[in-house]
């Protein structure tokens, strides 16, 4: 008799039954689920469903009242936020976090150099050491720059450069760190048509050299259905569905949570056109 081979991929970051409530909001309501080592899991949910509040929780910004966060395979419960881009947690932001009168090459750099092994008095005294781990940031930051198509722009002040731009500079910066996982918080908010097409190839082409994991919260759903593995949809700080984009798209309870509505059974959720957001109650 042949064997049925099952594979299963490994669990790089299980959720589990998070709770988080601000007075009398629950904005996350004993969620669980878990992303798998690699590919890209989408994060998705009507404004308020509690997306960001799970990103602060990932990020160890927000305390969460009851729940555990594990990743691989230990809790994250105790560990300092400082700690978490060490741990192979990376993040960009809604709104950018860099320092805008700095080159790109420099922010790339800085993003690096919380995995720098060279401590305070060995950079004092300028050893050894130190100059051979800035040779090893410089030559990340140079793949990097290359990888993002940031090479032109190198020396240039990150606030001279288009939003599109900044964006790209952002993600590098997070890659820097050699994050495992990687939290994206609405990368295509602000996006013309175009640099959320560049946008796409960018997360594709990092997701496939670098194998890393990425966790997406966005309201685009032309790029959640386009480029995620696997998707988990919030309403209300409750997880509501979990599953494929095919299997998401026609979920009657994901559909009804959008439109505002009970859903008609068998109602395909329309995946946006690329640009076109899908916010609640909007028509997809
Ligand atoms: N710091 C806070 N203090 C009080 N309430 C908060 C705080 N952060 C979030 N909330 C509330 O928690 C709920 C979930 O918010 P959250 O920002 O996580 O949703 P979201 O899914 O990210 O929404 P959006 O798509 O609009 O960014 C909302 O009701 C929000 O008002």
């Amino acid at each position: 008799m042949r064997k049925c081979q099952v594979v299963t991929r490994e669990i790089l970051l299980s959720v589990r039954d998070i709770t988080v409530r601000f007075g009398g909001i629950t904005a996350l309501n004993s969620v669980s689920f878990d992303v798998p080592r690699g590919g890209v899991c989408g994060l998705i949910g009507p404004n308020g469903a509690g997306k960001t509040t799970l990103f602060n929780c990932l990020s160890r910004l927000y305390r969460y009242e009851s729940g555990d966060i594990l990743f691989e395979g230990n809790s994250i419960s105790n560990l300092p936020v400082h700690r978490i881009a060490s741990y192979g947690i990376g993040r960009t932001f809604q709104n950018l976090a860099m320092f805008r009168t700095l080159s790109v090459r420099q922010n790339i750099m800085i993003g690096a150099h919380c995995r720098s092994r060279s401590g305070f008095l060995s950079s004092a005294l300028r050893l050894r050491r130190v100059a051979q781990e800035e040779a090893r940031l410089m030559a990340r930051a140079n793949e990097l720059l290359a990888l993002l198509g940031l090479g032109d722009v190198a020396e240039r002040p990150v606030s001279d450069l288009p939003f599109g731009i900044q964006k790209r500079v952002e993600f590098a910066r997070a890659l820097a760190a050699d994050p495992k996982l990687i939290l994206l918080d609405e990368p295509a908010a602000g996006l013309n048509h175009e640099e959320l097409a560049d946008l796409t190839e960018t997360i594709r082409l990092v997701q496939s050299k670098l194998g890393i994991t990425i966790l997406l919260v966005e309201h685009h759903m032309g790029l959640v259905m386009g480029i995620s593995d696997h998707i988990v949809v919030l309403n209300f700080g409750a997880k509501i569905a979990e599953g494929t984009p095919a299997q998401i798209q026609s979920n009657p309870d994901v559909i009804a949570a959008y439109l505002g509505a009970p859903a008609a059974a068998g109602t395909p959720v329309q995946p946006a056109q690329p640009v076109q957001p899908f916010h609640a109650g909007a028509p997809a």
